[in-house]
């Protein structure tokens, strides 16, 4: 489904600052497989993201979704494929925007824009629908303005809104991060039942060990632009932060953030 071959990612190249963000990253996912995705700070988890979204290119290497090589492909035409959610609940939503409007621009995301964009009373109803399953009251805000609403209520709209068309793969950027820890629970669980209803291939960054664990049916940690542990099926189902610690440090791994361990 997501074929990555031997790519590499360099910042600043040729300058004092050069840093070798990715170093020949190579990974290969299934359609439906959920990938949970850890690591150090700047091990380069979010590069390997935005290199998938294309947010920009690759220094070598090649990248297909579906077989289509999408390596040279812009991120406003790769979008058509991905749908993601952020760490920051201020992005990926119109704040000054109604929630019905934030969700019908979702809705027709791909199809041919019109300067008329209303939306009918079918789509006004699955709209109520899917708010009214993620039971947070959001199925009677559908008149208010997005940057009313609370951050854990704008993540699993935004969550809604990149899954609404069911892309061929779903980034997550740890976008449970800037939540509370009751909030950020509540949005996991929806972010588990949106996969398995739509079975969504997906790749989750979190900072949170357990979560890592306890979600999806793959795991990998990647330290220093490399992907140094890959763990998945029965392996993964027996395995524990204690095992993931030492397989941390028998790959070689670099500095585990205090995020990592005190999660
Ligand atoms: N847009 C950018 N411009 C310059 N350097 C960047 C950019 N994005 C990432 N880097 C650098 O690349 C390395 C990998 O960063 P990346 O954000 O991918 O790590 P990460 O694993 O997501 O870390 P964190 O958990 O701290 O977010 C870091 O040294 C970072 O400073």
């Amino acid at each position: 489904m997501l074929k990555i071959d031997g790519i590499s990612k360099t910042f600043y190249a040729g300058t004092v600052n050069e840093k070798l963000a990715l170093k020949n990253v190579s990974l290969a996912m299934k359609t439906g497989d959920f990938i949970t995705v850890i690591g150090g700070n700047g091990a380069g988890k979010s590069t390997l993201l935005n290199s998938i979204a294309g947010v920009f290119k690759v220094d070598c290497g090649k990248i297909y979704i579906d077989d289509i090589d999408v390596t040279s492909m812009s991120e406003h035409k790769r979008a058509a494929y991905i749908g993601r959610v952020f760490q920051d609940p201020m992005l990926g939503t119109a704040a000054d925007m109604m929630v019905e409007e934030n969700l019908a621009i979702a809705a027709r995301r791909g199809k041919k824009l019109s300067l008329r964009w209303s939306f009918s009373e079918a789509d006004f109803g699955e709209f109520k629908a899917k708010l009214t399953k993620l039971a947070l009251g959001l199925e009677d805000r559908l008149k208010n303005r997005i940057g009313t609403l609370s951050g854990g209520q704008r993540q699993a709209i935004t969550l809604l809104m990149a899954t609404l068309r069911k892309p061929k793969l779903l980034l997550l950027d740890e976008h449970t991060a800037a939540l509370d820890p009751k909030t950020a629970e509540k949005v996991l669980e929806l972010t588990q039942n949106i996969v398995a209803e739509n079975g969504l291939t997906t790749l989750m960054i979190t900072h949170n060990m357990r979560d890592a664990l306890r979600f999806g049916n793959r795991l990998l940690m990647l330290d220093d632009g490399k992907i140094i542990l890959d763990i998945h099926g029965a392996e993964k189902a027996k395995m524990t932060v204690h095992d993931l610690l030492d397989a941390f440090e028998h790959s070689g791994g670099g500095d585990i953030s205090d995020r990592m361990l005190l999660s």
